[in-house]
């Protein structure tokens, strides 16, 4: 998951692979919920882990719900069977409305019924997110609900006992969010010793949401009769039963952005998309058809779906969004690259969701060059003629983080690829904390486009720690060219070859079985990353790094490193022989002296052995041989900043790198 300020995504040109997605927000919190409070145990498979459900779970935890994660991920709860053993708790539920508008419901029956006093609340703009409708409708009931800010918004306070007046018809209204209406069936089953009827007012939107409301309401043996979309009935003498086992669809909405992606980019291989089937329980599985509608050649397989590329431009579209409010702002994105302006219409609720999203959209879309109306339920698009280096705002807005990351495909017209800053990436961890790793293993970019910046300098310089620092605060992979001689070093010992043997040498070199994941580093199966810091595989590397033979075979592996979005690659000459275009380098040095502390402390803290006089010596003599030899001698190169950390924190290197980074890389705002 990328928690930085800001992600840089150069121009992207195609894309392929097969994503798994994350499971569905919609499902994974009616789960959770309608498990916490049926009789039984629910042990729930391919659960949405991300922060919508990390709020639902600890709330869930605070109203006396015990669950826990099983070794495969999946999450069992144990049932509360409708009664709570607390009566009083505070639950923070984050942005995440499929957690507060139902708990809202849930604990306004529950202690109106059997008493108790219950908190909800959430971050600044859930507070700003309408549920009026829904205590009004629990007001009618006979619920107390308190409003604790502004009228109408969160936070709320729910108490009891209070009688609860159930004879007459539930009126809800329906056409500012289906989650009000879902909130009340999913909780008035809790209720429901007569039949229990609930009227809805106004035109219901987003209806697709309701289906997977009433679908999973019958999993848990509640069986809702219904009259259209404006009558719902709970039968008397509903009880929410487990179903024992349940799994979670992939999310559809989440797809959309695959999907958008093989739309624009998938023109060779396609962009499979693993979780959801045409059948799915979710209504934004239909965005495939709007996406289709626009072009996209889509094939459908049992629980899965391949997309590619087919009209280019992508078809305008005009479409009426109602019932799928989260994936059409994909839709305004794929705008960009059609052949004529696009216009989506019923999107009112945008208004009201995570930002104002029509604003939001508009805005952004602006900042990237298109022309761009708005009116109160409709955004229309114009095609993009030329693209604007920018710097995208995202408005802790998952959507529009996602969305906007599509933008990041080469533009249509002769305007040179533009790189697209997006601002708060980690903003996805709303629904898809993986999103952007995600979509870096699916995307391709002409490796001239994606940025490098080389950090080298002498041993024990400390380039390891501000690659890797650097390379975290910008999203980037890290190259830790040092690794792959030290590998080699390794890989000829274990072989029994002298180091001295060229050809022998660079022949293990160029089939290194070599390969690093999540900062560990392996050769073959075996984890070596601790056996390559020792001293002696050091040496070791410093003499085969001298061999022209051995340099050459790992150039190749060594380029192979630079994938999207950028590349932080630390080492000897990676500014001069291996990424001579580099946007930056940093040739980064020490006196001698701090360095021999540095690796001093760094081997003893490994539980190594050391001596500082030894380890100067041998540094000093490394130097003298790094800088003196042949084949790339350590040297910066001309363009190289030099920077002496000597008397400087790594906190304060990390910050002059990444402002030197930032004057070569500015966006407009
Ligand atoms: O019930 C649900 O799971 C949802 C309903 C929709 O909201 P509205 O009904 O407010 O449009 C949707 O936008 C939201 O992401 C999830
Ligand atoms: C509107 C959304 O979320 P919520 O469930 O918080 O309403 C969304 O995910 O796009």
């Amino acid at each position: 998951m990328l928690k930085i300020p800001y992600l840089d995504l150069p121009p992207l040109c195609g894309a392929a692979g097969t994503v798994r997605l994350p499971g569905s927000k919609s499902i994974s919190n009616r789960l959770l919920l309608l498990a916490a409070l049926a009789e039984g145990e629910t042990r729930i498979e391919q659960l949405l882990e991300a922060d919508d459900t990390a709020v639902m779970l600890d709330a869930l935890r605070s109203l006396g719900c015990a669950w826990h994660r099983n070794g495969d991920g999946s999450v069992t709860v144990q049932g509360l069977g409708g009664h709570l053993p607390v009566s009083q708790a505070d639950c923070f539920l984050g942005n995440a409305g499929t957690a507060m508008r139902p708990l809202a419901a849930a604990l306004a029956l529950l202690s109106a019924r059997d008493g108790g006093r219950f908190f909800l609340s959430g971050v600044a703009r859930m507070h700003e997110r309408p549920i009026r409708d829904l205590v009004d409708a629990l007001r009618g009931l006979g619920c107390q609900i308190e409003d604790l800010g502004q009228p109408g918004y969160p936070p709320l306070a729910l108490s009891g006992p209070a009688p609860l007046a159930l004879d007459q018809p539930v009126r809800v209204r329906g056409d500012v969010s289906s989650q009000f209406l879902t909130a009340l069936l999913l909780t008035l089953p809790l209720v429901a010793q007569r039949a229990i009827v609930i009227e809805v007012e106004g035109e219901l939107i987003s209806k697709p949401y309701v289906e997977i409301t009433l679908a999973l309401l019958a999993r848990f043996n509640v069986k809702v009769e219904r009259e259209g979309w404006q009558r719902f009935t709970i039968p008397a003498g509903s009880r929410l039963r487990s179903p024992g086992r349940l799994v979670v669809e992939g999310d559809a909405s989440a797809a959309s952005y695959f999907i958008a992606l093989g739309a624009l980019g998938a023109t060779q291989a396609p962009v499979r998309i693993e979780g959801i089937g045409r059948d799915a329980l979710q209504g934004d599985v239909r965005f495939a058809d709007a996406a289709a509608a626009m072009g996209a050649q889509i094939e459908w397989e049992d629980h899965a779906l391949r997309v590619r590329r087919g009209a280019w431009p992508l078809k305008a579209i005009q479409l009426d969004c109602v019932a799928i409010p989260d994936a059409a702002m994909t839709l305004a994105v794929m705008a960009l690259y059609a052949d004529g302006p696009s216009r989506l219409s019923g999107i009112a609720s945008w208004r009201v969701k995570e930002t104002d999203r029509i604003a939001a959209m508009a805005t952004e879309l602006r900042k990237l060059g298109a022309t761009v109306a708005e009116g109160p339920d409709w955004i229309e698009v114009h095609p993009l003629q030329s693209w604007r280096r920018t710097a995208i705002h995202t408005y802790d807005d998952h959507r529009m983080a996602m969305c906007f990351s599509l933008a990041a495909l080469h533009p249509l017209t002769g305007t040179p690829p533009q790189d697209l800053r997006i601002l708060d990436p980690g903003c996805v961890a709303k629904t898809f904390p993986d999103y952007f790793e995600t979509l870096f293993g699916l995307v391709q970019a002409d490796p001239a486009h994606i940025p490098v910046l080389c950090i080298d300098g002498p041993t024990a310089s400390g380039k390891g720690t501000l690659a890797d620092r650097v390379a975290d605060q910008l999203g980037y992979w890290v190259l830790d060219s040092g690794a792959l001689y030290r590998a080699t070093a390794l890989a000829a010992r274990c072989a029994g070859v002298a180091l001295d043997d060229e050809p022998r040498v660079a022949a293990l070199a160029a089939r290194l079985p070599l390969h690093f994941e999540a900062g560990r580093c392996f050769l073959d199966e075996e984890d070596v990353t601790d056996a390559l810091r020792a001293e002696e595989v050091g040496l070791g590397a410093s003499a085969v790094a001298a061999l022209p033979a051995v340099r050459q075979a790992l150039h190749q592996l060594q380029l192979s490193f630079r994938r999207v979005p950028g590349l932080v690659a630390d080492g000897r000459d990676m500014g001069v022989a291996i990424f001579p275009q580099a946007q930056l380098k940093v040739f980064l040095t020490a006196s001698a002296a701090q360095r021999a502390e540095r690796r001093y402390k760094q081997l003893i803290s490994k539980g190594f052995s050391a001596n500082i006089a030894g380890l100067l010596q041998d540094l000093e003599a490394r130097d003298a041989r790094d800088k003196s030899r042949s084949a790339s001698p350590l040297a910066p190169a001309q363009d190289a900043r030099l920077l002496d950390n000597s008397d400087l924190s790594i906190d304060a290197s990390v910050e002059q790198v990444l402002a030197w980074w930032d004057e070569k890389r500015a966006f407009a705002d």
